[in-house]
């Protein structure tokens, strides 16, 4: 059944996209209702669509970045890059207080409060009017929801209270201190908590909305600088890029964002069908961090989905696997470079990304162990060799060890979990659990398959372990020839 007010806004919305200067809208597509399929809206193919063909155009001066509002220009020194003299050079302080300017995350969030504050005076109401006001992100959840999620390292993720802290420290004493540039005139001021919230909301939008602003630049610069991602970090210009955001996505996709100079375009990267959804890629992330950031799941997802295994389960299970004295694992522990030792470790399939045409190919299972954590294992027990030579007498045997302690570390972290896989699918398959505790028990689901493969995997190398071990014993038949 239509929704008249959903098609109203999306209708203005459109026509007010259209109004841009250089944008385009191919005639072959449209903006629907698809909440019925709980993903809000999106963009269906009316028709066929053949492959590279420019779906619509987003001039860039219709972006919403710190380039296109007035803010910057209105409050020029909040944004404007500090020098420090030598007694302010480590001037931030715990609390997140800091006189450096607001990095890109900081300044979108203060850019969109000021847009959507200035209502019918912004040139993106009617870009807002179709934004979300709810969210399905992990942020919004209820203990009670996030309980669904079990033992998924995804709960701790969620960083609410440090969003607060950086809201207190970097958001609110800018509006505080400049209210005149913030709020038009006759417009009613927002107490603390009000602006919390809204930091908080538009915060949520940002993360599942905003495009990271590629120049033309970056590609050389991607080419030319190995740790282009760490120099970056915080720097590269985000926006928020009207209708490219009001594609879904998902692992498997058929459209493609390109960032030109003056414009970005979407284009079609193989042949749609009509009736299908134009679809984008937010990059091979597993359900759990979906769920956290973009607030859905998606089975094409669930190939990517990762387990986080803290070294102290790694660490009970190496001392059950091999019982020595306390003190001697004490010692080998200390023997370890602080600076070198990882506090967790991340089970994943290290899957290939999908081709150029957003088709995806190949095993979806686990084919390693994590290497990571292979080497942190073998670190310890070769120091508890140098203590204790007797305990790990070759190296065969400290491979059996390891990979006895991390299978015993994924059946540890597998028994975190309340509920069994075998409960879990019979659940899902029941089609009773829906809404976030539906995506919930998905998330969960696929961790504990990860980790079932996991266990699998570490069994099968444990036998080829002993079966080496057996040969080694009868020598081999070419072994006798060549003697
Ligand atoms: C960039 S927006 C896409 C437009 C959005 N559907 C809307 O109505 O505004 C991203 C949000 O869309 C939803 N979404 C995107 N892809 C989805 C999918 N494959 N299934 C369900 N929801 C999806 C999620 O709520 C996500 O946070």
């Amino acid at each position: 059944m239509s929704d008249p007010a959903f098609e109203e806004k999306s209708s203005r919305f459109l026509d007010w996209f259209k109004a841009w200067p250089g944008a385009t809208f191919h005639p072959d597509i449209q903006i629907q209702d698809l909440r019925q399929n709980g993903r809000g809206r999106g963009i269906i193919a009316l028709n066929d669509i053949p492959e590279d063909t420019v779906l619509f155009t987003i001039p860039r001066p219709a972006i919403i970045s710190t380039q296109t509002s007035d803010l910057a220009k209105r409050i020029p020194d909040v944004f404007a890059p500090t020098v420090l003299d030598d007694t302010e050079g480590d001037a931030d302080d715990d609390s997140g207080a800091t006189s450096d300017p607001p990095d890109n995350w900081v300044s979108l969030i203060l850019v969109m409060i000021y847009e959507y504050l200035q209502g019918e005076r912004s040139h993106w109401q009617r870009y807002f009017d179709v934004l979300p006001a709810e969210f399905d992100t992990l942020m919004w959840w209820s203990d009670k929801e996030l309980d669904w999620l079990q033992a998924s390292s995804m709960v701790a993720k969620i960083g609410k209270d440090d969003a607060d802290s950086m809201f207190r420290a970097r958001i609110l004493p800018v509006i505080e201190t400049n209210p005149d540039v913030f709020y038009p005139p006759g417009s009613q001021r927002l107490s603390e908590d009000e602006l919390i919230l809204l930091a908080h909301r538009i915060g949520s939008t940002i993360m599942a909305y905003a495009f990271d602003l590629e120049n033309d630049d970056d590609e050389a610069d991607q080419e030319e600088e190995d740790e282009w991602m760490e120099d970056r970090e915080g720097k590269v210009l985000m926006g928020m890029v009207p209708m490219a955001d009001i594609l879904n996505a998902d692992a498997e996709f058929n459209a493609h964002v390109n960032h030109e100079e003056e414009s970005l375009t979407v284009t079609s990267i193989r042949p749609i069908s009509a009736g299908q959804e134009i679809l984008n890629y937010y990059g091979p992330l597993g359900n759990g961090e979906l769920l956290r950031r973009y607030g859905y799941t998606s089975a094409h997802h669930a190939r990517y989905d990762v387990v986080e295994l803290s070294w102290d389960l790694v660490i009970s299970a190496l001392k059950q696997t091999l019982p020595i004295d306390d003190a001697i694992w004490g010692k080998a522990s200390a023997e370890l470079d602080p600076e070198e030792v990882e506090d967790a470790f991340v089970i994943d399939r290290d899957l290939e990304e999908p081709d150029s045409r957003g088709e995806f190919h190949g095993s979806k299972t686990l084919k390693s162990l994590p290497e990571d954590l292979r080497e942190q294992i073998n670190s310890i027990l070769k120091a508890v060799r140098k203590l204790s030579p007797a305990t790990i007498p070759d190296k065969q045997r400290r491979d059996e060890i390891c990979l006895s302690a991390m299978r015993s570390a994924f059946e540890s972290k597998l028994a975190e979990y309340p509920t069994g896989i075998d409960d879990d699918a019979k659940l899902l398959s029941s089609n009773t659990v829906s809404g976030r505790p539906g995506m919930a028990l998905f998330v969960r689901y696929g961790e504990k398959l990860l980790l079932q493969e996991a266990i699998g995997l570490a069994t099968e190398k444990l036998r080829d372990l002993a079966a080496s071990q057996g040969n080694e014993a009868q020598p081999s038949a070419k072994r006798l020839r060549t003697k």
